[in-house]
């Protein structure tokens, strides 16, 4: 046994792709393992919408990390809010990076954005794209809501909705899992209805002031942090991430030497 332990944090059912990891890689020593490990896979589940995550049965054993997953953003904030949501249920370290993301279609932004992060980590990383979608635009701004916010500000996101009498929109966040380089990224959506309003409430997140969830009175700045964080479209998309590390039951080695 080398230095590394292997330290079980869950033990469930694997999923499809697991099967494919032999006990001997699962207990083997050195990088031959790592690669064993960390080989190109097939999505456990692709829960692409609000559902819960669909696992397979399976009785073999399951995948086993070389370290917990690293949530890549280069957004404090997000961590801060992932770190309440999520809180010891998933072993997760982070890495502040500012990866740059494609144009396109939201989950393509995201998976892309989980490709690079796991390249550049070398190892299972979890990352994030959020939107904020207006219904009379078809969903734009979408994942460009950054740049338009950087841009025009609350008041310019309210006064582009003058036009329209549907102020309706969603709050999105797209997490993608990618096991390591070469692991196509797994996705968990996350959305929550609400209207665009103008600005009320503390400035400290994004377009929290001018979002109002459908069903309160208050914007997502005004309202208490742990209630923004039962409702919001993150704490939607990390319950699907967390219903699949407990269905996956991912073992995570861990270097106890540091
Ligand atoms: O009011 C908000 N409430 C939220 O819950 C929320 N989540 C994200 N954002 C903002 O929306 C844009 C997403 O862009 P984004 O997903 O590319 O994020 P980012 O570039 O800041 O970080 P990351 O890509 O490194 O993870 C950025 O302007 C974020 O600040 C939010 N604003
Ligand atoms: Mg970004």
């Amino acid at each position: 046994m080398n230095r590394w332990a292997a330290a079980l944090y869950l033990a469930f059912r694997p999923s499809v792709e697991q099967r494919a990891v032999s006990e001997e890689s699962r207990l083997g020593g050195g990088e031959s393992r790592k690669e064993a490990l960390l080989r190109p896979q097939t999505a456990a589940s692709s829960p692409s919408s609000t559902g819960a995550a669909e696992e397979t049965p399976s009785k073999t054993m399951p995948v086993v990390l070389p370290r917990p997953v690293t949530f890549v953003t280069g957004n404090a904030k997000k961590l801060e809010e992932v770190r309440a949501i999520l809180g010891q249920s998933i072993p997760f370290q982070s890495l502040k990076l500012d990866l740059p993301e494609l144009q396109g279609e939201p989950e393509e932004i995201s998976k892309e954005k989980a490709r690079l992060a796991a390249a550049s980590v070398n190892g299972p990383v979890l990352v994030e794209d959020t939107c904020l979608c207006f219904n009379a635009l078809k969903g734009l701004p979408g994942p460009y809501i950054k740049w338009f916010l950087e841009k025009i500000g609350h008041e310019g996101l309210n006064n582009i909705l003058k036009a329209y009498e549907d102020k309706s929109a969603y709050a999105m966040c797209i997490f993608s899992l990618s096991l390591g380089p070469n692991s196509d990224p797994v996705t968990f959506i996350g959305k929550t209805p609400g209207n665009i309003v103008p600005p009320r409430g503390p400035t400290d997140f994004g377009w929290d002031p001018i979002f109002q969830p459908d069903g309160y009175e208050q914007t997502y700045a005004e309202m208490p942090k742990e209630e923004k964080n039962k409702i919001s479209h993150r704490s939607r998309a990390l319950a699907l991430v967390k219903s699949h590390f407990a269905a996956a039951g991912y073992l995570f080695q861990t270097d106890v030497s540091h």
